[in-house]
């Protein structure tokens, strides 16, 4: 075996170049990846021997990002992100020479106390990008060599792959997830939205952008296990579906235009009020839209999504009559707008917690909650519910038909929640559940709360790494001193909130500025950005 991991290794050169296991896992140029994917299934390999046998996933997608690139992220056995300590062996691993791989694997596989016969299982699947294949080629080649057994998924989206990880690894267990097929995430769904809305009227269609990505037919093929519009339930128009023109992935659609952009991508023919939603590239993130006849184009975001699912839950939870015994709170970061902070914590009176940017930091805050709603700003994220809120929705007696009919929601809810990462998806049936209960249209929900103007600055700096940050991310430390002419600029304008941190995916610093005006909030904004350019020249 150990002679087949040289050999391989040998097939896959590794160009000159450094890379990091970050926050999106390795992302690049597609022709850059080859010998990065190569030395990923020699860890997923690793990591699965490590959990005796448990199966590892390994997903290839590059996401929101232009089509040439590409990129690939392991996926751990309950479906969560790869443990953190594991993103240094990838790292270390992704960075040896050619004629060193070998070494460093079997180092990882002694230091780690890894025993080589026990067995390794992965499974795999990809979006739409063309370099997909070749890089699934290189992935197959290291498990061979690392002598793992393994599945191909084909394409899937990224939280379908998280979902049959999880599914592989509790078969026949009673914490079962799932059929373990791609067919059993569409029944799960389907049959768990239609417990979901039983009762309840869809009003009008949405329409769904599917950022020309994997997202496009695989929501085809979800919608044929969903009760259709004329059976009280759902119409979905399926939009930017076009996989046959790979170039058009994340062109002028999907959620990361919409929400950099805010606006709607230039072909959408939606009407005033129309539901509009959009996916990314790999379909785990989702933002919402609609244009207002008065105000023009509106944006649901990650955080509207979040309060609104809060706000949901925490309703049912009451009638259920389990409000005093669950814990239910909101997670956020740094970027979410501070009205929906304070909408959560004034208007909910539910807890919000603030970690550091990545979902992975998100998602563990939130399993601290019986019931934890996360997702970023660019509408990545979920709602986690722990073993003791499923139990308490299961055995609980229900005293009324009102506390029933909120039980068997909750119930369905924990079905139709991905639990395993954010899932667009998952997440759009969750919304359109959630709006024909409260029988509201995006206008009502978009009044719940009036979001703070703000701006997001990129700004080029000789050496991202001198900016250290504390307080998940809202405060900097280094370069000492620049915190408090941050601090002594926010005072003067009115709502002002602001922070500067190194981006974990960009070679770049981001300054995020809000402010009780557009113009207060660009002011603000680009003094900031100008005091860290400044800054960043001096010391560097
Ligand atoms: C401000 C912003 O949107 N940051 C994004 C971006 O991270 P940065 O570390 O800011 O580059 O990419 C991450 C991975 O996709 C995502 O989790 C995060 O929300
Ligand atoms: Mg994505």
């Amino acid at each position: 075996m150990a002679d087949a991991i040289l050999a391989a290794a040998a097939k896959h050169p590794k160009p000159d170049l450094t890379f990091q296991y970050g926050t999106a896992g390795f992302r690049m140029k597609a022709n850059l990846l080859d010998s990065v994917v190569f030395r990923v299934g020699l860890v997923a390999a690793l990591r699965s021997r490590k959990l005796g046998g448990l199966t590892i996933g390994v997903m290839i997608t590059a996401s929101h990002n232009p089509p040439e690139d590409n990129g690939v992220k392991l996926v751990d056995p309950m479906g969560e992100m790869l443990e953190n300590s594991w993103e240094a062996y990838a790292t270390t691993l992704a960075n040896a020479p050619d004629a060193e791989v070998e070494n460093v694997y079997h180092k990882l596989e002694k230091d780690l106390k890894i025993n080589p016969e026990t067995p390794a299982r992965v499974i795999y699947a990809r979006d739409t990008r063309t370099s997909g294949p070749k890089l699934v080629a290189a992935l197959v080649d290291a498990l061979k060599a690392a002598g793992a057994e393994y599945t191909d998924y084909r394409l899937l989206t990224t939280p379908q792959l998280h979902y049959l990880t999880r599914c592989t690894n509790t078969e026949g267990t009673p914490q079962s997830y799932g059929d373990v097929s791609e067919k059993g995430y569409y029944e799960k769904l389907g049959t768990a939205f239609a417990r979901a809305i039983k009762g309840k009227k869809i009003v009008g269609p949405v329409t769904v952008d599917c950022a020309n990505g994997v997202g496009g037919p695989k929501l085809a093929e979800l919608v044929k296990y969903l009760p259709k519009g004329s059976e009280g339930g759902i119409d979905i128009k399926i939009v930017n579906d076009d996989v046959l023109r790979p170039e058009t992935l994340n062109h002028e659609c999907g959620a990361d235009f919409v929400k950099t952009k805010q606006r709607a991508p230039p072909s959408s023919k939606a009407a005033p009020n129309d539901r509009c939603c959009s996916l990314d590239g790999d379909a785990d993130r989702l933002i919402y839209y609609f244009n207002d006849p008065e105000h023009g184009f509106r944006l649901l975001d990650g955080d509207r999504i979040a309060t609104l699912a809060a706000s949901f839950i925490g309703d049912l939870a009451r009638e259920a009559g389990l409000a005093e015994e669950l814990k239910i709170g909101v997670v956020q970061t740094a970027y979410a707008n501070g009205a929906s902070t304070k909408y959560v914590e004034k208007t909910l009176g539910l807890p919000v917690v603030c970690t550091p940017t990545g979902v992975k930091w998100l998602h563990h805050a939130a399993t601290k909650f019986d019931v934890g709603v996360y997702f970023e700003a660019n509408g990545h994220g979920t709602v986690v519910f722990s073993q003791q809120a499923l139990k308490a929705f299961k055995i609980k007696e229900p005293e009324s038909p009102a506390q029933a009919s909120a039980l068997e929601t909750l119930r369905a809810l924990t079905d139709l929640i991905n639990q395993t990462v954010g899932d667009a998806l998952s997440d759009m049936l969750l919304v359109e559940t959630i709006l024909a209960h409260k029988a509201w249209t995006p206008r009502e929900w978009d009044l719940t709360y009036t979001d703070l103007p703000n701006r997001l600055v990129r700004v080029e700096v000789a050496d991202r790494n001198m900016f250290k940050t504390t307080d998940a991310e809202r405060k900097l430390v280094e370069p000492s001193g620049l915190q408090e002419q941050i601090d002594a600029l926010v005072k003067k304008f009115k709502d002002g909130r602001s922070f500067a941190r190194a981006s974990g995916t960009e070679d770049a610093l981001r300054v995020y500025a809000e402010a009780a005006t557009r113009s207060e909030a660009d002011d603000l904004a680009s003094k900031v950005a100008a005091l860290c350019k400044l800054e960043g020249s001096i010391k560097s």
